[in-house]
């Protein structure tokens, strides 16, 4: 689908418009009964055939389609199916012959709003018409609010009210509504999985599957292996044949991370997936189609790793209809007090505890450093300080500690735990979720984990955990 679709898809809901309503059907006493009936709540529009709707639809999108099957040339089964699969597309009522059943079948699956047999009485007609309308109206409706939370700086899980970010929320939304291939680019830790998990969850395809390969953390061999999948004795170890990634997302959204480390040989087989929506098992002959939607996002910016001749012209523009660059966090500060605010919110409930407030001047010591592992830094550094800190407030001082703890020599990002803190921040978050399971029981607790009853007081002590 173009993203002219997409927007034009937008455009009809001022409220002192009336609704369009298509009505296609090649013939014309038909058409004008259909136009009688319904003139003065709606604009009508009329085609007689699929071609000249097509046409219609270009320049005036309706809200509501009355579709007449039985056109001459192409049917009207070909207009729905090809208009469905787009969010933004108008709900489609399918007119079918008399004893249409497998038909009006077929059309629902195929995403018609619903369906109506000849000879149908006239209230029927009208009732289905406007539940179309009214069910279009509320889609409009959920559509602008979203996108006006987006521009307030709100993206499902994500937060950032910097205009950067406002902006980005903004585009995001609306691409998620398309089928559109997106790349994400940005720094580590910037928010790009996070991104795409939200593009997906606001997308048609939001009922399917979202599933990632990190592209960077295997070896080319197994990259091919887990995005195609193999048959039973493909290789050896191969004891059962098993689906790829791109399998496992068809109809679904298909998340590659860190795409500008992939082999060469990797990238050529998945142009040639993209291209031609199919894949091969390693070790199979015939092809699965598959129909996915792809998410792609590199730290790497792949326009230069184009120009150094490390990633392919032709994949990228197969992957990167739109892109979407998230600016790292140096550049947007002014997000840093509402993302320690969500954060701080998040710890509180993940530690069934208050824990200390965060000092105005916590924040700003916050808002100065670079944090070059992004937004991930910024919340384990955050995580540490609500563990760490002694008194009831955060101060720039408990930021500073945590930043640089007196065990560690020689790390200076605030991202990092040595090891003591590591295995201290586990023990809290474990037994925390542990004793929250068991109702605060220590006993129960003990129990379940393996531990002695006695170990586990002293632990809690040591710890300052809240019992629920
Ligand atoms: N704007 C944001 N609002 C709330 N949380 C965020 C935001 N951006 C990132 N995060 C959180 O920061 C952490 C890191 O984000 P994520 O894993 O999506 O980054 P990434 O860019 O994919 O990193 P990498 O390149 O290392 O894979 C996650 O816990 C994510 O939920």
């Amino acid at each position: 689908m173009a993203l002219a679709a997409l927007w034009s898809g937008m455009i009809g809901s001022e409220p002192d418009m009336k609704p369009v309503l298509l009505v296609v059907d090649d013939e014309e006493a038909a058409r004008y009964a259909i136009g009688r009936l319904f003139h003065s709540d709606f604009r009508i529009i009329e085609a007689g055939s699929v071609p000249e709707a097509r046409q219609r639809l270009r320049t005036d999108p309706p809200d509501v389609i009355l579709l007449d099957y039985d056109l001459p040339g192409e049917n009207g089964l070909a207009l729905l199916k090809e208009l469905a699969p787009d969010p933004a597309a108008p709900a489609i009522i399918l007119i079918t012959a008399y004893g249409g059943e497998r038909l009006a079948v077929e059309a629902m699956k195929s995403g018609a709003y619903d369906y109506l047999a000849k000879p149908y009485d006239i209230e029927e007609l009208r009732l289905v018409v406007n539940r179309a309308t009214e069910r279009q109206s509320l889609k409009r409706e959920v559509e602008h609010l979203r996108y006006a939370r987006a521009g307030e700086g709100q993206f499902g899980r994500m937060t950032g009210g910097s205009p950067a970010m406002r902006q980005l929320f903004q585009t995001a939304e609306r691409v998620a509504q398309s089928d559109l291939p997106v790349l994400i680019q940005g720094e580590s830790g910037t928010g790009k999985d996070v991104l795409a998990q939200e593009i997906h969850a606001r997308s048609p395809r939001s009922a399917r599957r979202f599933v990632a390969l990190n592209c960077s953390a295997l070896p080319e061999h197994l990259v091919e292996s887990e995005l195609f999948g193999y048959e039973k004795g493909a290789f050896t170890g191969a004891a059962s044949a098993r689906a790829g990634k791109f399998e496992q997302a068809h109809h679904g959204t298909l998340f590659l991370d860190e795409i500008g480390d992939m082999a060469p040989a990797t990238q050529a087989k998945i142009l040639r997936a993209v291209e031609n929506g199919a894949v091969e098992r390693l070790g199979g002959v015939n092809t699965v189609s598959v129909n996915v939607r792809t998410i792609s996002a590199s730290n790497k910016d792949l326009p230069q790793a184009i120009r150094d001749g490390g990633f392919r012209e032709d994949l990228y523009y197969r992957l990167a209809a739109v892109t979407l660059w998230i600016p790292p966090l140096r550049d947007r500060r002014d997000d840093i007090p509402a993302l320690v605010d969500l954060f701080w919110r998040e710890l509180r409930a993940k530690y069934s505890r208050s824990g200390p407030d965060m000092s105005r001047e916590a924040i700003a010591r916050l808002q100065d450093h670079t944090w070059p592992g992004n937004v991930r830094e910024l919340r384990n550094a955050l995580e540490r300080a609500f563990v760490m800190a002694h008194g009831d407030s955060v101060t720039a001082a408990d930021i500073q500690a945590s930043a640089a703890p007196a065990s560690s020599k020689s790390s200076t990002s605030l991202d990092e735990p040595d090891y003591r803190e590591a295995k201290r921040l586990f023990e809290i978050e474990y037994l925390t979720r542990k004793l929250r399971e068991n109702g605060g029981n220590v006993t129960r607790t003990a129990e379940s984990i393996g531990m002695a009853r006695q170990s586990l007081q002293e632990k809690i002590r040591e710890l300052g955990l809240a019992r629920p």
